[in-house]
């Protein structure tokens, strides 16, 4: 089998993600990778950090000889600052995104791997984003997709699915429908299996409220939301425990009873995951009509340019996207 094109977008141009990409010289991991972004940006941060890398224009028929990253030129608007944003450079952080997707829809790329994107300076650029998940279900068209993030750890895979993502804590709880809990642990169900070649999964709901809700003591949603979606959703088969009281269900007793946990918020399941497995942990966007991984941090602007950077979890995001490409193209065949 060849190795699966993984489209890899360098990110904001400030920030660490030109420099990790740089680290994907030479590649000898699964799949591969090549590097959406500025040439002149990726050559200066190499010679920033004293690394000699030859980038040469990708050549799909011609793989990468060691010390060679195949990049793909998209121009910046302006020269980037290592550490400094500038709300110019927004536009083409989302160019970035719109040429890895088209390559993913036409079957150039077999998959995308995102590094970290600055949120706040592409607002400040004009233009409304909340994050690549919920960018690249709108630019598909895709009602509904989950965001996981996944990492090992020294008892195994961690995987914590978010019901709400990029929310305001207020508005979380207004958030949480039937509906939404339903058609999201679908999703997660149905890419567990499909993603991950996980046969009948387990998964680990977490309440909203402290002590899951302490019986209505402590919040209604547990009562009045969450148990009846999990009671219909086992109806369909669908194996699903909780909703668990979430200061204890990162314990390892409760985590070994599931393949994910699909905890309610985003603080409320990816502190727990970025604790335990930060820099090799990946993101994953499930219910997506493309294979989408991202690394687990993000624009780190402090350390950008000093080469301190760990490019563990960009190594992971492209090595999981290959194994999701491959699986995909396995069960096309069968
Ligand atoms: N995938 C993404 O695009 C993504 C993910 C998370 C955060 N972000 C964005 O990044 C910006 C900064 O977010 P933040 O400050 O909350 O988180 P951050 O991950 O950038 O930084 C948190 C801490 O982790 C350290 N760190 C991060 N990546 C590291 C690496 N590869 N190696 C070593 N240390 C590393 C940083 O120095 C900092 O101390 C925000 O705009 C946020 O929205 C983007
Ligand atoms: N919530 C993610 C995290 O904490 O790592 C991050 O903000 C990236 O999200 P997107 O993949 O939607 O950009």
């Amino acid at each position: 089998m060849t190795a699966p094109v993984i489209a890899v977008t360098s990110g904001e141009p400030a920030g660490i993600g030109p420099e990790l990409c740089l680290e994907l010289a030479g590649w000898s991991g699964e799949g591969r990778p090549v590097v959406l972004g500025d040439r002149e940006l990726l050559a200066q941060r190499a010679a920033m950090l004293g690394l000699d890398i030859v980038l040469r224009d990708y050549l799909p028929a011609v793989p990468a000889a060691p010390g060679t990253l195949d990049i793909i030129h998209l121009p910046l608007a302006k020269p980037a600052e290592a550490s400094i944003l500038d709300a110019a450079n927004g536009p083409y952080v989302l160019a970035l995104l719109d040429r890895a997707l088209a390559g993913c829809q036409s079957g150039e790329f077999a998959a995308m791997a995102t590094a970290p994107v600055h949120k706040g300076v592409i607002n400040d650029a004009g233009v409304a984003f909340t994050g690549h998940t919920e960018y690249l279900a709108d630019k598909t068209d895709t009602p509904l997709v989950v965001m996981m993030l996944a990492g090992d750890t020294e008892r195994g895979p961690l995987r914590v699915a978010l019901a709400t993502t990029h929310l305001p804590l207020k508005d979380v709880p207004a958030a949480i429908t039937g509906e939404l809990l339903e058609r999201t642990l679908r999703i997660v169900d149905a890419d567990l299996s499909g993603k991950y070649g996980i046969a009948e999964p387990r998964i680990l709901v977490a309440g909203l409220n402290p002590h899951a809700g302490e019986g209505g003591y402590l919040g209604r949603e547990e009562i009045d939301i969450i148990e009846p979606a999990l009671a219909r959703l086992r109806g369909e088969g669908l194996q699903l425990s909780g909703p668990h009281p979430a200061d204890t269900m990162f314990t390892p007793p409760v985590l070994a009873g599931g393949d994910a946990v699909l905890a309610m918020y985003h603080d409320q399941g990816l502190t727990a995951l970025k604790y335990a497995t930060f820099g090799n942990g990946i993101n994953v966007t499930l219910g997506l009509p493309i294979i989408r991984t991202s690394v687990d941090h993000g624009t780190a602007l402090a350390l950008a340019g000093t080469g301190q950077a760990d490019a563990g979890s960009l190594f992971a995001a492209v090595s999981e996207a290959a194994r999701m490409a491959q699986r995909a193209t396995a069960r096309k065949q069968a």
